[in-house]
């Protein structure tokens, strides 16, 4: 197989033959709320092959969502293994590896035997409402928002860290004495790759530690003053590095020795980065377990008034930081999976198209799916799922398209917001993630936003942009350019409906929306 130019690794003298067979490929591991895979790209960007296992989801209690960090590791080797097998390559052949991560899952651990003090603390996991009362009682949820760009909320790390601290016998102290480590899912990964207990590399990247509400967006460094609001210790704190850089290579004897760990992003910056929107202005919506707006906004940040977040983009080696808004939204293809899995009113997520397809509308129903509360632009943590404007007239077949609907709709919420806080219209909306194959719910977001709704050929943008990131960073990929010019439209929808009749529906979705606040009176269910 040749490639469209020569590429040597100097980061790898261990895998240099003759000039055109040196590593060919590189990995992307994409640890994700559901599963982790490991997905080979070529030097084109094309997909060669994918590993993917998914892992329990642990529910103890209403509101309280975990993971185990060794089954998150155990399947990550795995995937890695199933990866290379299905692609007959070696490490040799494997230029770089980039980790992507759900973002905010919080891990805390024992340095010296490797030990996890807790389960993982997932990102939708509302447990510590009453610390963010507390802290938001003095200041309110804005609090923190000039300093970090976020509002208090328990969707990120920073109340995850210390009520792990707080509810684990002695953990405090032992972190106080710097012997427990804190990571997101990035950097336990990247600490077991290294060396783990035999000396493995505790680090993160800018963008994931821009969703701890412990960094300063300014300085890229964690800021006293919020580590002792939370009081998180400074020694548990992983060191803050670039994006795309040599991190280190993966040590001991495994699959991947010796191969350069080049780059690290929290998975919706990946997908960013992946969909080549690079650019201040340009964005993408990723439709996953929940959905993920981002605009760029370039080397200025910029602060919402509508109930954006203020995060980093991605930060390339020796670069100014690139800012973006993004608008988070917690329950979108998850509320397809409790369709599924709590109701079984269909067996596979793909069947839900076909049943929304059998109506031609939703038969006046509306599903608000804030199970976790309601995040972006609202962040109405008092808010709970309902299903409104039930008449005898409704089917399962309408509730299937008000499901799908919940998700178009929740976009054009943020992307309202996006547009009052930049004053720029939208043209037209980059899409990917797993959703994205339901052409009946990318119609109805085209028919809502009014503009184009466009797929890329790579739908696995998370996994192509840390790809691209640790790429870049060995020299596999020489520019920006360069990746912007890989990027190829695969589908495209335009808008059918009426005007007027989705601002009807749309109207209708708000007054739903409104039905669900105030429902939670005391945070404790
Ligand atoms: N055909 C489909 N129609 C609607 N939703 C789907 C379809 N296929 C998968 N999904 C939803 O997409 C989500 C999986 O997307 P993915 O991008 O893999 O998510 P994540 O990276 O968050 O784990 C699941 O929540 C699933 O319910
Ligand atoms: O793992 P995903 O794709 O559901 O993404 C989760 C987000 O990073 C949470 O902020």
């Amino acid at each position: 197989m040749r490639f469209p130019r020569l590429f040597r690794n100097e980061t790898r003298p261990d895998a240099e033959g003759p000039l055109d067979v040196g590593p060919q490929y590189v990995m992307a591991i994409d640890q994700g709320t559901t599963s982790t895979r490991a997905i080979v790209f070529d030097h084109a960007g094309a997909i060669v092959s994918t590993g993917q296992l998914e892992h329990r989801q642990i529910l103890p209690r209403a509101g309280w969502v975990e993971h185990d960090p060794h089954e998150i590791w155990a399947n990550t080797r795995r995937v890695v293994g199933e990866a290379l097998t299905r692609a007959d390559i070696t490490r040799l052949q494997i230029a770089a590896v980039g980790i992507t991560n759900q973002r905010e899952t919080t891990v805390v651990w024992n340095r010296h035997t490797g030990e996890p003090v807790y389960n993982a603390i997932v990102w939708q996991d509302t447990r510590t409402q009453h610390q963010v009362d507390a802290l938001a009682a003095d200041g309110g949820v804005d609090r923190f928002q000039f300093k970090t760009g976020l509002p208090l909320a328990t969707y990120f790390s920073a109340t995850k860290i210390a009520w792990i601290l707080d509810n684990v016998e002695g953990a405090r102290e032992r972190a106080e004495a710097g012997d427990l480590l804190f990571g997101t899912t990035d950097s336990w990964l990247l600490w077991h790759l290294t060396g783990g207990t035999g000396g493995g590399l505790h680090a993160t990247d800018v963008t994931n530690a821009s969703r701890t509400l412990l960094m300063d967006l300014d300085t890229l460094e964690w800021d006293e003053e919020l580590l002792a609001a939370f009081g998180v210790p400074r020694a548990m704190m992983p060191e803050i590095r670039s994006s795309s850089e040599l991190y280190g290579t993966v040590g001991g004897h495994s699959l991947l020795t010796g191969v350069p760990i080049a780059g690290i992003l929290g998975d919706q910056q990946a997908a960013t980065f992946g969909q080549a929107a690079f650019e201040k202005g340009e964005s993408k919506n990723t439709y996953g377990t929940g959905n993920f707006i981002i605009v760029g906004t370039g080397t200025e940040r910029v602060a919402s008034k509508h109930g954006l977040i203020t995060t980093v983009a991605y930060r390339l080696d020796g670069q100014p930081p690139r800012y973006a808004l993004e608008g988070s939204i917690a329950v979108t293809g998850s509320l397809v999976q409790w369709v599924r899995d709590n109701l079984g009113m269909i067996a596979s997520a793909a069947e839900i198209e076909p049943l929304a397809a059998a109506v031609k509308d939703n038969g006046g129903a509306y599903i608000v799916p804030a199970f976790s509360g309601l995040f972006a632009p609202y962040w109405r943590p008092d808010a709970r799922g309902a299903v409104v404007g039930l008449t005898q007239f409704v089917t399962k077949e309408h509730l299937a398209r008000a499901v799908l609907e919940a998700t178009a709709f929740q976009t054009r919420d943020v992307i309202q917001a996006v547009e009052a806080d930049t004053g720029v219209t939208v043209p037209e909306l980059r899409v990917d993630g797993g959703m994205t194959v339901n052409s009946l719910l990318m119609q109805f977001q085209a028919d809502m936003l009014g503009v184009d709704v466009v797929r890329p050929v790579i739908v696995e943008t998370t996994a192509l942009g840390a790809a691209y990131a640790a790429g870049l960073a060995v020299g596999f990929w020489s520019s920006l350019d360069e990746l912007k010019g890989q990027w190829r439209e695969d589908a495209r929808w335009s808008p059918m409906m009426p005007r007027d009749e989705a601002e009807r529906l749309y109207r209708n979705w708000r007054k739903a929306v409104k039905r669900t606040l105030d429902w939670v009176d005391d945070d404790v269910e």
